[in-house]
């Protein structure tokens, strides 16, 4: 799955950077990410609820609201209230994430954590059990075009593992620095989901730089699926 991340589009027009990946067919975007930022938790502020609210409005594709904000224990749910289909909170910023995913499935959305990549995912594996997606970031979290972080692969690993065994269920997503150079190495550890900002909106089309990148990364997880297969004695 692609999701781009508007941070990297232009800001006058939202809407219309939303619907030029929202046609049918493969340049179609599975989500749309929505980096929501207070410059309390990162140091950048971008937009909040009310801009999220007429966002939806734009196109029937899902939207995947990235909160990187303060006490998502409070503001989180009002996104899902209001019909976002995924809302992450930031593992390093939620007081109860267990109540907090329970109240975003409980007001219509899909929960999900996400970790910076300093974090480890070792102290958040029981809690992960409350959420749909976990959202593991290969930048730090604050601004878009930044350099991928290939170390925070070892997370992604131990997710696709706990995922494949049974132990989780949930989507697993990498956010940041994610391009054609990149999204190998990613779909390669596992990832499911794809967030990708510049690689998107920085491109002349930005519906075919989806159609792009999501063909790279199901060739390169149909690699690993060999690999694994062989492993097993079945390739
Ligand atoms: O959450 C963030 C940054 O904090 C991201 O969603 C970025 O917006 C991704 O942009 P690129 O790294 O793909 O340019
Ligand atoms: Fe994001």
């Amino acid at each position: 799955m692609i999701a781009p991340s508007i941070l990297s589009a232009d800001f006058a027009r939202l809407g219309e950077e939303i619907t030029s990946v929202a046609g049918e067919g493969d340049n179609r975007a599975d989500w749309v990410h929505v980096d929501v930022m207070d410059g309390h938790f990162v140091p950048n502020l971008t937009i909040g609820l009310p801009v999220v609210r007429s966002l939806l409005t734009t196109s029937d594709v899902p939207l995947d609201c990235h909160l990187m904000i303060e006490d998502p224990d409070r503001w989180a749910p009002g996104y899902a209230e209001s019909g976002a289909y995924n809302v992450t909170v930031h593992a390093e910023a939620a007081r109860d994430p267990i109540m907090l995913a329970k109240n975003l499935r409980a007001a219509g959305s899909r929960a999900g954590l996400s970790v910076k990549p300093k974090t480890p995912l070792e102290d958040y594996v029981e809690i992960l059990k409350h959420y749909d997606t976990l959202l593991v970031m290969s930048v730090e979290p604050g601004f878009g075009g930044q350099s991928f972080i290939p170390e925070v692969l070892d997370k992604v690993r131990t997710a696709r593992r706990l995922v494949d065994t049974g132990h989780l269920r949930l989507l697993v997503e990498i956010d940041g620095g994610i391009n054609n150079d990149t999204i190998e190495q990613a779909a390669e550890a596992g990832v499911d989901c794809f967030v990708a900002g510049t690689a998107v909106y920085g491109a002349d089309d930005p519906g075919k730089a989806v159609a792009a990148l999501r063909e790279q990364a199901a060739s390169a997880a149909g690699c690993r699926h060999g690999a694994q297969g062989a492993q097993d004695g079945n390739g």
